[in-house]
């Protein structure tokens, strides 16, 4: 019987759409963009079943509803579809692992174990006197595009410096800072805000930008909040509230250690 020939290219197929969509389903797992996917995917078993009975009527008209739904698919996945080419390009960063700066430069991604240390610990005098602030720290992708959004700074992490960033009357304050290699290379960068769902009702745009940024990059991020002081961490589009000082240096170690 030949119908049931399954050759080895076949269930390289398999996998490699089961893989696809795996990967489309966590990205936009969380986003009103679900609902839209299982409708898709309700319509596409369909349209198969239609063709495999073989009906002619319908399966003309939807041969037609397909060939515009192509079109129609990528505007509405406009977001995903640019979140997902970020995150590849982020992950696969050959630009950066290749280019002149890394012959000259310390090319080490994200932090070195001693600075993180005071990082934390700046958090906690920042979350201590409920001084709100958005920091991210970069692992393989540098975030250029963001960086270019703010202030470029370009200085070694300090205690000091934090703090006056996001002193409340300081010019900088409002935005991210970002850490990259080991220095603080921005602060008052604007950030893509976060369209999950899951998101505690009673946080606000700093959190949402926060988990933004890990859910289109490979970075992390750390959010003091103003108004109760907690400390949250945010990796792959994560959040981890309400962070003793403790467990906030055990995620940043984890994530710098993770570097992939
Ligand atoms: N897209 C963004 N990129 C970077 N920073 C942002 C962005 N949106 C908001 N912020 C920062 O968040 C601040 C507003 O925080 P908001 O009160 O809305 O958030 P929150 O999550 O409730 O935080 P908090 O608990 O500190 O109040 C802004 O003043 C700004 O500094």
């Amino acid at each position: 019987m030949t119908f049931l020939e399954i050759r080895l290219i076949d269930l390289i197929d398999i996998v490699l759409v089961a893989w696809l969509l795996y990967w489309l389903y966590k990205l936009i797992k969380g986003t009103v963009a679900v609902n839209i996917f299982i409708g898709i995917f309700a319509f596409i078993l369909f349209w198969l079943m239609i063709k495999a009975l073989n009906m002619q009527l319908s399966g003309a008209i939807l041969d037609n509803l397909v060939n515009v739904g192509v079109i129609a698919i990528i505007i509405v996945f406009q977001p995903e579809i640019r979140r997902f080419l970020l995150l590849l390009g982020s992950k696969y960063n050959i630009g950066n692992r290749f280019s002149v700066d890394s012959l000259f430069v310390s090319s080490s991604p994200g932090m070195l174990s001693f600075q993180i240390k005071p990082l934390v610990s700046t958090c906690e005098e920042l979350s201590r006197s409920k001084t709100g602030a958005l920091i991210v720290i970069t692992r393989r992708s540098e975030l250029l595009d963001y960086v270019e959004t703010g202030e470029l700074i370009n200085a070694v992490i300090s205690k000091t410096l934090l703090k006056s960033i996001f002193f409340k009357n300081s010019p900088l304050h409002d935005g991210a800072v970002i850490i990259n290699q080991s220095k603080i290379k921005a602060a008052g960068c604007i950030l893509p805000v976060s369209q999950n769902m899951d998101l505690p009702k009673n946080v606000g745009l700093r959190h949402r930008a926060a988990m933004g940024i890990t859910e289109s990059t490979d970075a992390v991020s750390i959010v003091v909040s103003e108004e109760t002081g907690r400390m949250s961490f945010f990796v792959g589009g994560k959040g981890y509230y309400n962070l003793s000082t403790e467990e906030l240096e055990k995620k940043v170690v984890e994530s710098m250690a993770n570097i992939k």
